[in-house]
């Protein structure tokens, strides 16, 4: 089948609970919430993505056409020594359009921990070690995981919206765009007032990695 791969890069993990751990990033192109055009994000169902997802021109991306050529990829990016495990994180644009077991195996074969950052709307497959959902709206299909991670304040959903689903952490991500000092201290207020949610923040723009 092949996959279609905006980039490949070496960061931390800069979200959620794994915040600071190396990681392999593998950012799917395409999305299924938005076209990647400006001209769509107003009537887009996602319209307030941080990403360029759209073709395969960034560093590292390309069409691959097995799995074992794409885990390759990640394996030759990965820049860790010594004995803690590899870690990749497949994200996109929506990785979970893509995202199948001959992949999941590949790079389980490879010594990887497999990480997803999905928008909850694709059942994941088996194998995935941690999954991390962001819903957009309702209803979501992705009703389990490891963490739940709530871009706030979104006007298509609310915190009690997604409460008492199967995650492990629910974690509120603050809006990035003109209103995010705003909007990192509604999500403040949020937690302090409901200490089930955790404040997670965009770590790596803030040190000014990728
Ligand atoms: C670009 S998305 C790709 C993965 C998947 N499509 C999803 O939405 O989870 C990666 C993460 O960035 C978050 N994100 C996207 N735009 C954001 C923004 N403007 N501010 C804060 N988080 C954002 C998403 O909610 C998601 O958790
Ligand atoms: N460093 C870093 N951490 C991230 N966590 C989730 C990201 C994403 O875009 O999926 C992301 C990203 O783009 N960069
Ligand atoms: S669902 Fe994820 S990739 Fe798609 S537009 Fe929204 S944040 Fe971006
Ligand atoms: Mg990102």
């Amino acid at each position: 089948m092949g996959y279609a791969v905006k980039e490949v890069f070496y960061t931390l993990q800069g979200e959620g609970m794994n915040a600071g751990r190396a990681a392999v990033f593998c950012r799917f192109a395409g999305c299924n919430l938005w076209s990647g055009r400006a001209e769509d994000r107003h009537r887009a169902v996602c319209g307030f993505c941080d990403t360029d997802f759209v073709g395969t021109n960034g560093t590292g991306g390309g069409r691959f056409g097995s799995a074992d050529d794409l885990a390759d990829a990640v394996e030759a990016t990965w820049r860790g020594s010594g004995a803690a495990p590899r870690f990749a994180v497949l994200t996109g644009g929506e990785p979970l359009l893509q995202v199948d077991d001959a992949l999941i195996r590949a790079l389980h074969a490879k010594g990887f921990e497999i990480a997803v950052e999905t928008n909850g709307t694709i059942e994941p497959p088996e194998g995935i070690d941690w999954i991390c959902v962001s819903p957009k709206a309702l209803p979501l299909v992705a009703r389990r995981g490891d963490e739940l991670k709530l871009v706030y304040p979104n006007p298509r959903l609310s915190p009690a919206d997604v409460e008492g689903l199967g995650f492990r952490h629910l974690l509120l991500q603050p809006m990035d765009d003109t209103d995010a000092a705003a909007n990192t201290a509604a999500a403040v207020a949020f937690c302090l007032d409901n200490p089930h949610w955790r404040l997670t923040l965009q770590n790596h723009k803030h040190v000014g990695i990728r």
